[in-house]
This record gives structure tokens, sequence and C-alpha cells, in this order.
């Protein structure tokens, strides 16, 4: 058997202790043998966690990868208008070579700031699966859907190629990548198209995640032609079951809550690209108590304007704090559960919590720093103090991705500099 050792750090448990522990890895099979102290000094390979906290590996379970090549593109408006008159633009000029650049720019930054596992809805998919292959990441992808402004075929080829890279991908990288069909929203996919898509995903037994409830631009139309919230729409289309996972879910009323909650279908926040967009503040703290599975995402860096997990947890304290007008809401632990077990089980990926036997996908965080100390507490300090920058090692299914903070799959300077190349050239043809 090939092992790995994360040895004489402090293990953060699925039920928010702490101790002092060693974890030990089957690299073969990338899941945790053991947690505990002083585990095989004879393992083929150790990493130093001396000092450091051992946490699961941060789930984004809402990302646009790709989109790290638009980060600081356009800023500073509301979502319609970002997205109509910056965003699409740019995007309809992207090349497959050009997604392949921000996703591999973007994978550097997630295994650099601790992140195992996100899921992303973008286009030229075969690119971001190669590149995640690569990375050594797992994910959920799909192929987002927009038939707004489409004649009939156009838009029957999109849905058709997001049922193609649904069925294609799923399984691939050694079994990292999952899928999922990716209609955008309620809004961007007509009623016709929706129904018949969601229908096909279902039937072959693919998850469909989508935009929901973003900003009241997108839910007041919907309330204004069909006399019914957008959730009750979207239960009606056979997308709100327990495979299913929206971003967002800012705008829900109390029904629409509950009917999150008895489907079981998971909800990712995200709260950078709702206050950067002034999208408004979602109820994360009634989602809590009603019992649904919510998830965190950082959304597209062009929105955030990172992928750092541990800004998205400290936004997401804050601002649930802010919507319930509630110190005491979405609190410390309930933001680090967000970020794992509750981002893992939204997406439906390995991962989130270390125990025994689970997925050996796991961040080794560097509590040697000023803003880290004194280590009073440990899961407030990941919630509220530390950064992505604090990450000295990254694993995912057992393979080290990230040694003394050097990346190790990707070439980061590299990856830099293919961005800076494609971003240079995108400027020159839009
Ligand atoms: N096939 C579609 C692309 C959809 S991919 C997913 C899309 O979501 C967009 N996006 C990024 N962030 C957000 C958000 O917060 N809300 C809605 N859409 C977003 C992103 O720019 C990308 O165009 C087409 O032909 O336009
Ligand atoms: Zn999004």
């Amino acid at each position: 058997m090939n092992t790995l050792r994360i040895a004489g750090g402090q293990v953060l448990r699925p039920d928010a202790t702490v101790e002092d522990a060693d974890v030990l890895v089957d690299r073969d099979e990338g899941t945790i043998l053991d947690i505990g102290a002083d585990l095989d000094a004879d393992a083929d390979e150790t990493l130093d966690a001396e000092g450091c906290l051992v946490t699961p590996g941060l789930v984004n379970a809402h990302c646009h990868v790709a989109m790290t090549l638009l980060r600081g593109y356009a800023d500073d408006k509301p979502l319609d208008a970002w997205l109509r008159e910056d965003i699409w633009p740019a995007e309809a000029a992207l090349t497959p070579e050009d997604v392949r650049a921000g996703a591999e720019l973007g994978l550097v930054e997630m295994i650099k700031s601790g992140t195992t596992a996100f899921a992303d809805m973008y286009f030229h998919v075969p690119e971001i699966a190669a590149a995640v292959d690569e990375a050594g990441l797992r994910a959920r992808l799909g192929h987002g859907v927009v038939t707004l402004g489409k004649d009939d075929a156009d838009a029957r080829a999109d849905i058709d190629e997001s049922l193609d890279v649904a069925r294609e991908f799923d399984g691939a990288a050694d079994g990292r990548i999952r899928t999922a069909a990716m209609p955008h929203s309620l809004t961007t996919v007509a009623e016709e198209y929706l129904r018949e898509f969601v229908a096909d995903a279902h039937a072959e037994g693919i998850p469909v995640h989508y935009h929901a409830n973003e900003t009241t631009d997108e839910v007041d139309p919907i309330v204004d032609e069909r006399g019914e919230r957008p959730l009750s729409y979207a239960k009606e289309l056979g997308m709100l079951t327990g495979d299913d996972f929206l971003a967002h879910g800012v705008h829900v009323d109390d029904a629409e809550i509950d009917l999150l909650a008895e489907a079981g279908t998971g909800v990712v926040h995200c709260p950078a690209s709702n206050m950067k967009l002034a999208s408004g503040m979602a109820p994360v703290q009634k989602l809590l108590d009603a019992g649904v599975t919510v998830g965190l995402g950082t959304d597209g860096a062009a929105s955030n304007n990172d992928l750092d997990m541990f800004d998205e947890m400290r936004d997401a304290a804050m601002l649930g704090k802010l919507a319930a007008d509630d110190a005491s809401a979405v609190a410390a632990p309930d933001v680090v559960r967000m970020a794992t077990a509750g981002s893992a089980a939204a997406v439906d990926l390995p991962g989130g919590a270390l125990e025994v036997g689970g997925a050996a996908d796991l961040a080794v965080v560097d509590l040697d720093a000023p803003h880290l100390a004194p280590a009073n507490d440990l899961v407030s300090h990941l919630a509220y103090a530390a950064r992505g920058s604090d990450v000295r090692h990254t694993v995912c299914d057992g393979r080290v991705l990230m040694r003394d903070r050097e990346v190790l799959t990707l070439e980061e300077d590299a990856a830099m500099a293919r961005a800076r190349e494609a971003i240079a050239s995108l400027r020159e043809r839009v």
C-alpha cells in the first residue's frame, strides 16, 4: 500500500472539534486510513503539519472557473447590465484555448487557497475537464445553456451540447469529474425548452444545476407572468429534486424555503457576488433553520473577484448576520460546515469531512502568522481570520497538489503568462 502521512498538526473533525492528530492516507484508494496520534512513521511520503490546522479541502459549490480571465474586466454594475453589456460580448469571443488558460489559472488559485472540489457552469467544457484532470481536483462540470435571443436550432444545439457533455465527462479523470445539465437560469432559458431539457436529463440520472432567485429583476417577471414564485415554477418543471442544486437563492420567500427543504435541493450561497452586484442578502440562517442543504461558492472571478473560499466564509458570516439582523446568525461553525460538508452535499461530490474511510481531500493551514495569533478558537480563525494564502499543503484524492506552497500539478508561472496573453488578445478582438 502506498501511504501519505500528514504529521504533527491539529485536525478539524466533522463535529467542529479540533484534536492533535496525524492523518494517514491510502494514496492508491484516495481515502483516509486513520486519524490519531503517532501514526505510521514509515509512510511513503510525509507532509509536515506542525503548527498547522488540517481541515477538509474546501468545496467551491458554484463557480465559472475560466472567468478568472475576466477578473477586473467589468465591475460596479448590476447583474443584468454587467452580463449583457460586458461579460456576454467578451465571452462570445472566447476560444477553447482561452477557456483552458482561464481554467488553469483558476485551478492554480483554488489549489493555493485549499479548495479541492468545485462545481462549474461554463462552455468549452472539454477544455475545463482536461485542466481539472491535470490539476488533480474534483469537480462537477456542466455546459451552461441560454436560449434567450437564440433561434430554435441554436437553442436546441445548446441543450444537446449540455446533455452530451454531461454524458461524456461523467466519471472522467479517474472518477474525479462528475457532471450536471446546466440551464443558466429560469429566465434565460424559455419554458418550452426547460421542461424537456430537465426531463431528458433526469431520465438519464443527470442532476440539474442553475442560477435562481439571484436578483429581484429575475423574480418579478416570473411572478408577473405566471402568478407564482420562481421556485414553485421550478418545482413544476421538475427541477427541484434532491439531486439538483441551485446557485444564489437570494430572494426566496418562506414558502420557497419550505419547498427547498422538502425537496432536498441544495442552495449554493455566493455572498461576495451577491454583495458586489448588489443582488441582495440571502436569508441564510432561515435556510439553515429550515433544514435546507446550504453550500458556499465564489461564483466567477469577474463578480468576486477571487476564488478564495476563506474570504467567502468570512463574507457569508458577515452578510448572514446583517441579513438576519442578528449577530448570532450564521456563526463560525456554520460557515465552516457550509464551505465543506454543506457544499459537498449540495453538489454531491466526495469530501467535506475528515473521517476514516472518507475521501483524502484536505488542506493544511499554517497557523504561524500574526493574524492567526493567539489560537483562541481555530474554527473562529478559519471563518473570520484565515486567508487562502495561509494554506501550506493541499491534498485531493490522496494526491499532494501543493506541497509547502508549491503547486505540483500545474505550472503557476506558465498559467499566469498564458492568461495574460489570452486576455491581451481578447481585448484586441472585442
Ligand atoms: N452557453 C451560454 C453560456 C452559459 S455559461 C454560464 C454563464 O453564467 C454567467 N454568469 C456568471 N456569474 C453569473 C451570475 O452571478 N448570475 C448569472 N450568470 C452568471 C457567465 O458569465 C456565463 O455566461 C451562452 O451561450 O451564453
Ligand atoms: Zn454564477
